[in-house]
């Protein structure tokens, strides 16, 4: 087909993310006479993509895997049959990184929320007092979440509810070590510039607890765009399919932000790994502590109540990490009882099943009474 020789910047996937590498790995595809596209849905074993020809459906069950962690997912590039009805998605290209929501519980499973992340997006109001501990949380998740090459970014919103942001930034940089931080404010457009020019050619997801304007914010990302979005048509204009809604939606310029409903809700699970990275000083600070259990509270030789002491670690800072394991060991026993509470009615099931079964081969037609 002719858009496989097209030079990548005119590449009508460009603006989805489409670069030299997935040229490449696409190539063979391309040549077998299959679709190049970017999932931008997902919907009960269908799924929509957008190809150099326009949106199409395609059903995923050819490359259902019995992994949760490699089921077809918003963010994925996969090949698709170029016609056909239903299009089959014949393959799903390696991802370069993936947003996983993991429990600390060991029985149950990992959920791809999103793939091939840059950018990972925590957006905190200023509207009230600035939470740090909550920010910290996000960054937990961001870091524990994200795999592969996406980076955190951390966004304060409604910047114009503030006089001087300045202290405000060098409180969250303080909490986010290593990691940028940038003052907005959708209602005036401070600051939307700089955010859009960060997320460029790439790929972002945003996240924050709920009111923190992240729609609003990602409207004012997205400008002009969103009405385009709501009109595109599948591409055999037959109107069979029209996408009312997506999950992935491309900016003006280039680069795109991935919104999925599971997305919405991350600000509820198991932080995990991420709070050691976050809080990589204290845990490096407890290894030094005389005693491997130690609680640093009062126990002697303890090097994390030496950092305080010495004023190395901030009260706030240790707090903090407390409170978000303690969250976490609360999250990780709720997930717990309710993979019991589900395990337990599963086994309900069966057995009723069973029973009814063995009671059919007996040629018992009469039920008995429990
Ligand atoms: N002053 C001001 N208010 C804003 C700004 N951005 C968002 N808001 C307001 O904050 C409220 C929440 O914004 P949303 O964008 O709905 O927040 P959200 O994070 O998407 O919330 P959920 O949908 O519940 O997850 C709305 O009333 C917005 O009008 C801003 O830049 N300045
Ligand atoms: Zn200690």
């Amino acid at each position: 087909m002719s858009f496989s020789s097209l030079s990548c910047s005119s590449h009508p996937l460009t603006r989805y993310g489409w670069d030299e590498g997935w040229e490449t790995e696409f190539a063979a595809y391309v040549a077998a006479g299959l679709l190049p596209g970017r999932v931008v849905r997902v919907d009960r074993g269908l799924c929509d993509v957008v190809t150099p020809v326009g949106t199409v459906r395609a059903d995923t069950s050819l490359v259902m895997p019995p992994d949760p962690m490699r089921i077809v997912c918003t963010g994925d590039w996969a090949a698709v049959d170029a016609a056909g009805d239903p299009r089959f998605v014949r393959t799903l290209l390696p991802r370069r990184s993936a947003f996983v929501r993991s429990t600390s519980s060991k029985r149950s499973e990992a959920q791809v929320l999103a793939t091939n992340i840059d950018h990972v997006v925590i957006c905190v109001s200023l509207g009230g007092e600035l939470d740090l501990g909550r920010l910290e949380r996000f960054l937990a998740l961001a870091m524990s979440g994200a795999g592969g090459d996406a980076q955190p970014l951390v966004v304060l919103t409604k910047a114009d509810l503030v006089l001087d942001v300045t202290y405000l930034l060098a409180d969250a940089e303080s909490a986010a070590p290593g990691v940028q931080v940038l003052a907005v404010s959708a209602a005036t457009g401070e600051g939307i510039d700089v955010l859009g020019a960060v997320l460029s050619g790439g790929t972002a997801v945003i996240l924050g607890s709920s009111g923190a304007g992240k729609s609003t914010l990602t409207n004012a990302l997205l400008g002009s765009e969103v009405q385009e979005v709501q009109a595109i048509r599948d591409s055999d204009g037959k109107g069979r399919h029209t996408t009312t809604t997506r999950d992935l939606l491309p900016l003006p310029g280039s680069g795109v932000i991935i919104d999925t409903p599971g997305l919405r809700g991350v600000g509820l699970w198991d932080a995990g790994s991420g709070l050691a990275q976050l809080f990589a000083d204290i845990e490096g600070l407890a290894e030094e502590c005389r005693f491997q259990d130690c609680a640093h509270l009062a126990e002697p030789g303890c090097a994390v109540l030496a950092a305080l002491e010495e004023g190395t670690l901030a009260h706030r800072r240790l707090e903090s990490y407390r409170k978000l394991q303690r969250e976490n060991a609360w999250i990780a026993s709720r997930t717990d009882q309710r993979l019991r509470a589900e395990l337990r009615r599963d086994w309900k099931l069966r057995s009723a099943a069973g029973r009814a079964m063995y009671e059919q081969k007996r040629g018992g037609g009469h039920r008995r009474l429990y």
